[in-house]
């Protein structure tokens, strides 16, 4: 388990190109290093499955081509993880933890948010990253069928209740208003309290 108990935990979701990376990132230089950390589900999956198929790690950490040659099967191999042990991943993603803010910057399923909600109650968020299928084409993005029409993408679609919702459309030019009004202004408040 973590060292340090959190005050605000924001569990992100969203597709493929949606700027999950981009919009947790400018959070993070926003409420800065000291305040908050970048916590991702995919890390020690991905290190695991690099480990194990002798891969390389920081390509699949990356955003290029290398990550979407091997996502279908890395799916594949984190469900296998996931249903003998569904809080596997989470437990080791948060053990380093040490800010009162922590940004889980890619959860996918319903049992990402379980584990979180039982175990930090009051202080965990949803949120939801979106953009149209045309701004994650311009990412790069092409419909593919076992990744996008699976649980992977589309396990969060339904049943959630997002505290907030971020548009994050072409330039993401309304994504600093977005932010400022609403999540920011909360986390600040949230780092404050004793
Ligand atoms: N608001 C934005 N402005 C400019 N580029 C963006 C914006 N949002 C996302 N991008 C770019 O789109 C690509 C996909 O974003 P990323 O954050 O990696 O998506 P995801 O993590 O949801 O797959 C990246 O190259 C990223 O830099
Ligand atoms: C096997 C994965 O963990 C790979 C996720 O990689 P990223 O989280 O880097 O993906 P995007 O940000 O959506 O492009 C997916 C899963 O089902 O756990």
């Amino acid at each position: 388990m973590a060292t340090v108990e959190p005050k605000l935990v924001l569990l992100f979701s969203g597709k493929r190109k949606s700027g999950k990376d981009y919009v947790t990132d400018l959070i993070h230089q926003r409420l800065g290093p000291d305040v908050c950390c970048i916590l991702r589900l995919s890390g020690p999956l991905k290190q695991q499955y690099a480990q194990d198929h002798g891969l390389d790690f920081d390509e699949l950490l990356g955003a290029g081509e290398y990550k979407e040659k091997y996502r279908a099967d890395m799916i594949q191999w984190g469900e296998k993880q996931r249903e003998k042990d569904p809080g596997f991943f989470c437990r080791v993603a948060i053990k380093e933890a040490q800010q009162p803010i922590w940004i889980v910057s890619d959860t996918r399923r319903l049992s990402d948010l379980q584990w979180f909600w039982r175990e930090y109650p009051s202080q965990s968020r949803c949120v939801r990253v979106e953009a149209s299928e045309e701004t994650r084409k311009e990412r790069g993005w092409e419909f593919t069928t076992g990744i996008d029409d699976a649980e992977s993408e589309c396990g969060l679609d339904q049943g959630v209740d997002f505290d907030w919702i971020i548009k994050n459309e072409g330039d993401g030019s309304q994504l600093e208003e977005q932010l400022a009004t609403g999540l920011l202004s909360i986390a600040k408040e949230k780092a404050k309290e004793d």
